[in-house]
């Protein structure tokens, strides 16, 4: 273990699969996913025990294939496998990067991976694994940032890490408005009164009345990880 103190003993990491495309325009890139397991190790070798919730959105997003005809539940189920997909990835280089990862899907495909079971996953937690939770909530019409509050509450995790390509919550989408400026927090209440779409609404709502509060930051920023967990000045804080 390393010699600096975590504030934290157990977090929710969310992934967006985006972050896992790195230049690339869809799919996992190699290098990406290498550099994101190192930062994950950096915090696990801290005592940390971290649970993961993948994104899916750069393999399959539901509701752009409901937008050219597709029945919507179907592509929600798409969506899901991709998160499958990802979270196989992510495992798979967890495991050869020296980590030990177990991934757990929400959805029944036990030939491939085991299915979520909440005592197992905090057994594996308490062992020291990484646990990869696997196809959202299980249930269309929802997102995998529903899925990392739900896991997040139900595992008791202290903190959810919005880990995403922008480095916070802006006053409005700094990706179209390049005036908006980060907030350095805000309350759960403030960010659904004023829609800001970093997030859903049932994971904000979720984790507002769980009192989980919601770190946002940025993957792409070296070393922004550990620095959440060690409690530094980083991204936005969402709390209750
Ligand atoms: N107020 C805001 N502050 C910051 N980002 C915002 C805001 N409103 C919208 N966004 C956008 O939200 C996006 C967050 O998306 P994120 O990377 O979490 O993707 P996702 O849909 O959750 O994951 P996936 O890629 O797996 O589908 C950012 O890229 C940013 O452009
Ligand atoms: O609980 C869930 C989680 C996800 N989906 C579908 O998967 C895709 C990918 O997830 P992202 O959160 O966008 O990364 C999502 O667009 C949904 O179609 C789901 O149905 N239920």
């Amino acid at each position: 273990m390393s010699e600096a103190r975590a504030a934290h003993k157990r977090i929710l990491l969310k992934l967006s699969g985006e972050s896992l495309m790195g230049d690339d325009a869809f799919g996992i890139n190699r290098g990406t996913i290498v550099r994101i397991v190192g930062e994950v190790a950096e915090v696990v070798n801290m005592g940390v025990e971290v649970a993961i919730v993948i994104g899916g959105g750069n393999i399959f997003r539901g509701v752009a294939g409901g937008s050219v005809g597709m029945d919507r539940a179907t592509a929600d189920y798409m969506g899901m496998l991709a998160t499958v997909m990802n979270a196989l990835a992510l495992g798979d280089a967890m495991n050869k990067q020296g980590l030990t990862a177990r991934v757990m899907s929400a959805i029944g495909i036990e030939q491939v991976v085991e299915p979520y079971v909440r005592p197992k996953a905090l057994q594996y937690l308490e062992e020291g694994k990484v646990v990869i939770f696997a196809a959202g909530t299980g249930n269309p019409f929802f997102t995998t940032d529903t899925a990392a509050a739900l896991r997040g509450a139900e595992i008791g995790a202290e903190l959810v890490l919005k880990a995403t390509k922008v480095d916070g919550v802006y006053t409005a989408d700094p990706k179209l408005d390049p005036a908006a400026t980060r907030y350095n927090k805000i309350t759960f209440d403030d960010a659904m009164a004023q829609n800001l779409g970093i997030m859903d609404a049932t994971a904000f709502a979720l984790c507002r009345d769980q009192k989980l509060p919601i770190k946002v930051f940025s993957i792409f920023k070296h070393g922004a990880l550990k620095r959440v967990v060690l409690g530094e000045d980083e991204g936005t804080l969402v709390y209750a």
